[in-house]
């Protein structure tokens, strides 16, 4: 049974206007528990919309969206985020920042909202769990439970985010450019860190990316989009041997053009 399906899904923006945009052009979409697909795509190509109509923070033209069976086509963002998490690029985006680690975390486990969190404050019982989780990410943030998230760097805040987001497994992950806004080096440790949490609970994910060479290496799927289209779609053992001038040539093949993203790092 999927975890996640996308039935002939359509995004048209200002529709019967002169400026009528067709941004996802009847996409289909199926993915198992643990799928990991990776999405890349020139500038416009429609990711941030699909991942937009997934997450429900933007209602659909035409077409279906479930999860789990369930049809969640006309749910909204709250209802829908019992089974989605959503990582952002803006590290400042997922976390308080006037709340301290453990703050944050307790937020997130008990799905609380932070403006009724007095009522709640952090469970002594929780304290031992986040400290293991923190440790996990291996970044010495178990040491650092009482520290405001606003004072941490930009990498620690997008680690304790993925942590926040995974802390109960999610029905569906879904990474908006999470690495994008991070110094090289930090984005390949949180990579790393997505890559380890994903197979640690076998969490079916969906990751935009412009980095190919993150692209190629995590995950099991991969797709390229192309003005609203799935131009290339790949599976895990043709995602084996792929290198980004092979994933070039293919794109170029398949959408009759070059590909054009001024973020794309070609690695
Ligand atoms: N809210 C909106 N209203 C009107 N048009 C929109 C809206 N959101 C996106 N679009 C248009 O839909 C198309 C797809 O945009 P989208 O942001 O999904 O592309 P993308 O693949 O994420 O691109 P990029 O890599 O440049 O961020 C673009 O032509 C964009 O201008």
């Amino acid at each position: 049974m999927p975890v996640l399906e996308v039935k002939k899904l359509q995004q048209i923006f200002e529709q019967g206007t002169p400026n009528e945009n067709h941004a996802l052009k009847s996409i289909d979409l199926s993915l198992n528990e643990g799928d990991f697909m990776v999405i890349i795509g020139g500038n416009g190509a429609g990711k941030s919309t699909l991942l937009n109509s997934i997450a429900g923070s933007l209602p659909v033209s035409r077409g279906q969206i479930k999860i789990n069976s369930q049809n969640v086509t006309y749910q909204n963002v709250a209802k829908r985020s019992r089974l989605i998490s959503r990582v952002f690029q803006d590290p400042k985006s997922g976390t308080a920042p006037l709340l301290t680690v453990e703050e944050n975390l307790s937020l997130a486990l008990h799905r609380v909202e932070w403006r009724n969190f007095w009522r709640t404050g952090v469970k002594k019982s929780d304290q031992a769990l986040f400290r293991e989780k923190l440790a996990q990410l291996g970044l010495g943030l178990e040491d650092r439970l009482t520290t405001e998230i606003g004072l941490l760097s930009g990498g620690q805040r997008q680690a304790i985010t993925l942590l926040m987001a995974t802390i109960e497994t999610p029905s569906l992950l879904l990474l908006d450019e999470h690495t994008a806004a991070l110094d090289p080096k930090t984005s390949a440790t949180v990579m790393e860190l997505t890559d380890k949490l994903v197979k640690a609970q076998n969490i079916t994910t969906l990751m935009i990316t412009h980095n190919m060479d993150d692209a190629i290496k995590y995950g099991n799927r991969l797709i390229m989009l192309d003005h609203g289209q799935i131009a290339v779609e790949l599976n895990a053992a043709e995602k084996k041997g792929m290198t980004v001038p092979k994933l070039m040539q293919l794109f170029k093949e398949r959408s009759g053009k070059e590909l054009n993203n001024d973020a794309m790092l070609l690695g």
